[in-house]
């Protein structure tokens, strides 16, 4: 097996994205996965031409779809195979992925699902589609004629480690909250996303107030009532004016880190009734995807490596603290409670260990 090339992942995602095959190569063997979601009869055919090649699903999907009972543990930890049958075609294995259809249209089975060998190739292939905002399934085969794009699965592991991290660009941005305002890019060696930090102020001797803020275009931009982000960020940014000092960091992680097109497929199953992490798990993905490790790397090469962290979520406390910053103190940040958002605040508190 080849090196990791930091480059390996973001071709990868590109490829899968266009509906192009990857080949991933594990400790545990090597799988070529075409996702579902961007397949088409062409391309499938193209990829499997004798129509035996599996599907792969996500623990929480396989859990969704009642498949974890052929499996071991009653909630499967490890990504699942779904055994090719005639009748699994396209439609059907579209319908396997995406749950938007779940109520409307129950899957018939039987489906005879297990644990596959190659789990390192296969949580890398669930990894990708994440990072590429596509829905974790995959069609699987042990190789195919034509993949656009080979890489080892630590590849995709490393993906969106924070070491590459740098300072890009800083310039003053005088905002609504504060005219004595520094904004400042960062960027990595491995993708194009660009994380940015917004500095209040100036330092005053004492651990800065600072508010993690992860990018929720619904409610930053468009004043969404469904959640309680937009009046938490300008909350966090009056509070550091008032204070005379913050930083506010901004992480392009938005959806909880399933991206936009996903975040909006868990509305959609919210509204047929599912909470906010039953719509995650049904989507196949984890409750939380996110990785506070890139604030901590943001914070370190700002230069302030105690904080006064403005949250209600001890996740984000705990993430920062095991990559290296010091939590001097939680301050809890409650702001935007309306009737849309009531529900989800509640499920924050009773399912997410939220501190509300
Ligand atoms: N997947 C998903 N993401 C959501 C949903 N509602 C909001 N989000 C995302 O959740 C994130 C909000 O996170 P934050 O406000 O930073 O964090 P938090 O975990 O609520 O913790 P606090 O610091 O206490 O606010 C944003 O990325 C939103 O886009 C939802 O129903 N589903
Ligand atoms: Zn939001």
């Amino acid at each position: 097996m080849r090196p990791a090339d930091p480059r390996d992942a973001a071709r990868a995602i590109d490829a899968i994205r266009r509906g192009w095959p990857v080949t991933i190569a594990g400790t545990n063997g090597t799988l070529a996965a075409l996702a579902i979601e961007t397949a088409d009869d062409g391309r499938l055919a193209a990829f499997d031409p004798d129509g035996r090649a599996d599907v792969l699903l996500s623990p929480t999907r396989a859990a969704t779809l009642k498949l974890a009972n052929q499996i071991a543990a009653a909630v499967p930890q490890v990504p699942v195979r779904v055994r090719r049958v005639d009748w699994l075609d396209l439609p059907a294995a579209v319908a396997l992925a995406d749950p938007a259809l779940d109520l409307a249209r129950p899957l018939a089975g039987p489906w005879i699902a297990g644990p596959l060998p190659e789990t390192d190739a296969a949580e890398a292939a669930l990894r990708l589609a994440r990072l590429a905002g596509l829905l974790p399934a995959f069609f699987i085969a042990p190789a195919t004629a034509d993949p656009a794009v080979t890489l080892p699965a630590d590849a995709i592991a490393a993906h969106d480690a924070p070491a590459t991290l740098a300072i890009a660009s800083r310039a003053r941005l005088p905002v609504e909250a504060s005219e004595a305002a520094e904004i400042i890019a960062f960027r990595g060696a491995a993708d194009a996303v660009e994380h940015v930090a917004l500095v209040i102020g100036s330092p005053d001797g004492r651990p800065p107030l600072v508010r993690i803020h992860s990018e929720c275009l619904t409610g930053d931009a468009l004043g969404s009532l469904k959640c309680d982000c937009g009046p938490q960020l300008r909350r966090a940014l009056a509070e550091m004016a008032g204070a005379g000092w913050g930083i506010l960091l901004y992480l392009r992680q938005e959806g909880r880190g399933i991206g936009l097109v996903n975040k909006l497929r868990a509305y959609a199953l919210q509204d047929q009734g599912f909470d906010t992490v039953d719509a995650n798990l049904r989507l196949g993905f984890a409750i939380d995807a996110r990785d506070f490790a890139v604030a901590a790397r943001m914070l370190e090469l700002i230069g302030q490596i105690e904080v006064r962290l403005m949250t209600n979520n001890p996740a984000k406390v705990a993430g920062l603290e095991t990559a290296g910053i010091t939590v001097a103190e939680r301050v809890a940040h409650k702001a935007g409670l309306n009737l849309h958002n009531a529900g989800y605040l509640d499920t924050k508190r009773d399912r997410t260990g939220h501190i509300l």
